[in-house]
């Protein structure tokens, strides 16, 4: 239950509601597109209008330059900055850093949306509109329920320090540089991370996720010369560039699911029966996650076997194939080169660097079997470490407190089987506590055609963080730590 404190900012949230969710409007409205090069100064000026709030807010903000990447074209493109910002500075209290993102993947009316997907439009209580999950509307919330202190002239109990970028769904170029450039400086007296970027297990009730699966992307390309050619012309008396991909592609799962490739499987941390009973004791409507996937059949039928596959075990997916003809109608060419792309999801204790020569070794293997003339390449553009915290972290226990004071339930302890490469940085470089605290809800269709947040998430997410401050001030101190430590030397 709450206090009158709690209740004074919930009724303050209540009442202030729809001007949250103006703001979500106003930030949704800015096609931050991350990921088309043209949209680049969209995200720019996303991350501009972010500083402003935060600037609104009363906090210090620095934009750090995070200078140029190179496209595949061979252009240079601008990133946009990262937003370093703090509110607070009170040695007394503890220091929560709240990491987000701003940028959004590629929507398109055409791709099946039924509202433009960058107007903020609300049907039914859900609040539809690319980013609103992902993950503009847990920024604003975080900041919403620092606001909310403020306008009641409260003393945020904490001091808060925010990391935002504005570019996480390209793969956080430059981040890590800056993690451990600013080890010492920026993060040297944050005691606490929370990153909310992913979603809750069910529909309906609140998670706190403490792992992420870790993830290796592959490129292949085969190639045959310099120039598509005409089927009618060369067809029947070459190796075609395209089958001898789709003979590798089709080498890496069998129809259980199961990855071919040899030996990535052995370092797979074992199963403990500690663990086990963590998967039986989750509530999972696996009905329901179907749903949300409108998928017939999954490839397991338990509850546990399911969340295994998703958490513990690695998963190879195959994402596309590049210079393969994709358009409606007839095109009777070969094309000269392809590059399939697919990834692998790693789980502790599986290693990236074994596992890059793994599949590397296996691919020129089954290559070379097909006596292919064709030029075999295969690199790695991208890859990230699996994360797992330990549950019973003081950072644990408040969010959990928080999580029933404002949705009246115990939390499911979760894992995500997608990546938030930011998780395992922080914990590695900095040795500070990370937990990922999700406010968006299992159908929320990040990435996805339809994508929303619900008004009552959106929220109580904002309350939710409110109480977070509350509880994390309520821990045993730093200060009460060291003078223990006096005592006790
Ligand atoms: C870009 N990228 C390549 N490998 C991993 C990623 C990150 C991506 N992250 C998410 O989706 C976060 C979900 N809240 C993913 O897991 O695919
Ligand atoms: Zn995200
Ligand atoms: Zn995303």
């Amino acid at each position: 239950s709450s206090s009158g404190l709690e209740n004074q900012i919930f009724q303050y949230i209540d009442l202030h509601q729809n001007e949250f969710i103006q703001t979500l409007k106003e930030w949704v409205a800015v096609e931050s597109d991350s990921i088309q090069p043209g949209l680049r100064q969209e995200v720019t000026r996303m991350v501009e209008l972010t500083a402003d709030r935060l600037r609104a807010l009363g906090a210090t903000v620095e934009l750090v330059k995070l200078g140029s990447h190179k496209l595949s074209d061979g252009q240079s493109l601008l990133l946009p900055p990262l937003i370093l910002a703090e509110l607070g500075k009170d040695p007394q209290k503890p220091t929560v850093c709240f990491y987000g993102h701003v940028d959004v993947q590629p929507a398109k009316k055409e791709d099946g949306w039924k509202t433009d997907p960058y107007t903020l439009t609300e049907i039914d209580g859900n609040l539809y509109g690319r980013g609103a999950t992902d993950n503009k509307g847990p920024v604003l919330a975080w900041i919403n329920a620092a606001e909310s202190f403020r306008a009641l002239k409260l003393d945020i109990p904490v001091n808060l320090k925010f990391i935002i970028e504005g570019m996480e769904e390209a793969g956080s170029l430059g981040l890590e540089e800056i993690i451990k450039k600013e080890n010492q400086r920026f993060f040297s007296d944050v005691d606490f991370f929370v990153i909310s970027d992913n979603l809750w297990l069910s529909n309906r009730k609140p998670a706190l996720t403490y792992g992420s699966r870790g993830n290796i992307c592959f490129s292949v390309e085969v190639r045959c010369g310099e120039r598509d050619l005409h089927s009618g012309s060369f067809g029947g008396i070459i190796h075609e560039p395209m089958t001898d991909l789709i003979a590798l592609l089709d080498s890496l799962v069998d129809t259980s699911g199961r990855i071919l490739i040899p030996g990535v499987y052995d370092d797979v941390a074992s199963l403990t029966e500690e663990e086990k009973k963590l998967y039986e004791a989750i509530e999972f409507d696996i009905e329901e996650y179907k749903n949300n996937s409108g998928v017939k059949k999954f490839l397991y039928d338990t509850k546990e076997e399911i969340l295994m596959h998703l958490w513990r075990y690695p998963s190879l997916s195959i994402h596309g194939i590049e210079g393969a003809f994709h358009e409606p109608g007839i095109k009777t060419v070969i094309p000269a080169k392809v590059i399939g792309k697919f990834s692998i999801r790693q789980v502790p204790h599986m290693d990236i660097s074994i596992g890059e020569h793994q599949v590397i070794k296996y691919l020129e293997d089954v290559f070379s079997k097909r006596n292919s003339p064709n030029k075999l390449k295969v690199s790695v553009p991208t890859s990230a470490m699996p994360w797992v915290a330990n549950i019973n972290d003081p950072l644990y226990t408040a969010a959990r407190k928080a999580i029933k004071t404002v949705f009246g339930q115990d939390p499911e302890m979760i894992r995500d089987g997608a990546t938030i490469p930011i998780a395992q940085m922080f914990q590695n470089i900095t040795r500070k506590s990370v937990m990922m605290l999700p406010v968006g809800a299992a159908d929320d269709a990040e990435h996805s055609q339809k994508e929303k947040i619900s008004r009552h998430n959106y929220i109580q997410g904002t309350k939710l963080f409110a109480t977070l401050f509350l509880e994390i001030a309520k821990l045993p101190g730093k200060l009460q730590e060291k003078s223990n430590t006096t005592t006790t030397n």
